[in-house]
């Protein structure tokens, strides 16, 4: 499988370390092996250190750099996001040069030619291109939302904005509740807010940007942004064997890495005996976070429905969870509330009928390509956006509606959301859904535009390669 030419481009890959970056990437570096690049994922030692990674990941390699929190991880105890970030920079760009510079000497294997990265490090940027490297970042939100924050940054839109609805060309007209959170309040968003359009800090000297979609998904504002930016969609990046029309699930259709223990057993076990399309499946990313009284009203709303659910609620929400609502309802035969669950392979499960999400990119894109109708709840960042987009522009799903009164989604209005999806206009969402799975295998598969931009991508970065031995031949 693995090809040991000195012909061979070596890619490496810094994701931002968190679930929703990390497993796009890692995905995205198993497309370039299998197209005969070397790829090195390069994970903070932390993150090595907890998920006891060796120097391979399948056929991908594996390296470390430091963020200079190599004890306790990005979330460490009252850290906030520009420490974070002003540190992240100040170790990680030192420690990435030093990488960089290992794999020059021999005994490392080969020298870097190129380096994808996570553009909420813009710093990476800037030490690829102190070593004259190909430098690409790989944008992990879909492109209708890169490309308005691009025009924050271009001040194209200015902050607040003047008014809403609000007018980009190549978008649909955006009311406030179809735009990323961090837009609509910039005040108290402003660490986050500037974590997004600092995305294009220095993005002028980048050589393409990679986005995780496909071009059939988001044709208008690929082509318009196209026009500014060398923009590549090479999306969505699901394991090939999720996207055949009989999954065989060969490497054990593991997506990514874990940073979240589990027993996968379980929730599988559990949906084994499961009517087809009769299980809600319910989760929120790695991230979000619920108050109470939401959790309570997702309880009742859930039971309302009288439908099977599958629930993950991570370790750190658990406590929220009403306790009567665990005796009666959680972990019976009508419902199991789970830590964390192997998503991909509960999506394709064909004992789920409709997935409630809070629409992180990941999920609505996973939830696209395995043809699975949305009830949408989104939090905040890039989600309603994202939301927006499943209802109104795919038509894939419903969005569930926050009461005016106490900004919380009702247990009603819950159960009228899942029961439209499983229940009422659903087959008209889930033929879109069909519809959408057909249109990424078309993408994804040999002679489609994601399957040809990476083709296109590896075009220019062995150019690159050549260029640059040429020259320093020359000297
Ligand atoms: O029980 C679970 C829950 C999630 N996942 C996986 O974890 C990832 C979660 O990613 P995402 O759905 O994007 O959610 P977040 O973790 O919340 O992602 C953050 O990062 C995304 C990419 O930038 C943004 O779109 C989100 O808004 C932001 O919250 C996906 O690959 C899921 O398959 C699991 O494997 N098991």
């Amino acid at each position: 499988m693995e090809r040991k030419s000195s012909e061979e481009c070596h890619v490496i890959l810094l994701p931002y370390p968190g679930q929703g970056h990390i497993n796009p990437m890692t995905e995205f570096a198993r497309r370039l092996v299998s197209r005969g690049i070397r790829a090195t994922l390069v994970t903070t030692v932390f993150i090595s250190n907890s998920l006891k990674l060796g120097p391979t990941i399948g056929h991908v390699h594996h390296d470390v750099i430091s963020d200079g929190f190599d004890d306790s991880g990005r979330y460490g105890k009252g850290r906030t996001l520009p420490e974070y970030l002003e540190k992240a920079k100040e170790v990680g760009s030192r420690s990435l040069s030093e990488l960089i510079e290992k794999y020059k000497s021999a005994p490392f294997g080969q020298p870097v030619d190129c380096v994808v990265y996570e553009p909420f490090l813009p710093w990476a940027l800037d030490v690829a291109k102190e070593h004259g490297l190909y430098a690409a970042p790989f944008f992990t939100q879909p492109c209708a939302v890169d490309y308005v924050y691009y025009n924050v940054w271009a001040g194209s839109l200015g902050l607040p904005v003047d008014g809403w609805p609000v007018e980009i060309p190549g978008l649909p007209v955006m009311e406030a509740a179809d735009a990323p959170s961090f837009l609509v309040d910039p005040v108290s968003s402003k660490d986050f807010l500037g974590l997004l359009v600092n995305q294009f800090s220095n993005a002028e000297r980048a050589d393409c940007f990679l986005i995780n979609t496909f071009y059939e998904l988001e044709k208008e504002v690929v082509d318009t942004f196209s026009k500014i930016c060398p923009i590549l969609p090479i999306g969505p990046t699901i394991p090939s064997n999720y996207l055949t029309t009989k999954p065989s699930m060969t490497e054990n259709g593991k997506y990514g890495l874990d940073l979240f223990e589990h027993d996968e057993s379980i929730p599988i076990k559990w949906l084994s005996n499961k009517p087809l399309s009769s299980v809600i499946y319910v989760a929120f990313g790695s991230r979000a976070s619920l108050t109470h009284t939401q959790m309570e009203e997702l309880a009742l709303g859930l039971k309302q429905t009288a439908h099977y659910f599958l629930w993950v609620v991570r370790e750190t929400e658990q406590a929220k969870l009403p306790k009567q609502f665990l005796k009666s309802s959680g972990n019976d035969n009508k419902g199991l509330v789970v830590k964390w669950s192997p998503q991909l392979k509960i999506l394709a499960n064909k004992a789920i009928g409709c997935f409630l999400t809070h629409c992180g990119w990941n999920s609505t894109i996973e939830a696209l390509s395995l043809g699975v109708p949305m009830v949408a709840m989104p939090i905040w960042s890039d989600q309603p956006a994202n939301a927006s987009f499943v209802e109104k522009v795919w038509k894939v799903g419903v969005r569930v509606r926050v009461s005016e009164k106490n900004g919380v989604v009702g247990r009603d209005e819950i159960e009228r959301c899942i029961r439209e999806v499983m229940d009422g206009t659903g087959m008209a969402m889930k033929k879109n859904a069909t519809k959408w799975r057909e249109a990424v295998v078309k993408a994804v598969g040999k002679g489609g535009s994601s399957f040809r931009n990476i083709d296109d991508f590896v075009a220019k970065i062995t150019t690159h390669k050549k260029t640059f031995e040429t020259r320093m031949l020359i000297g």
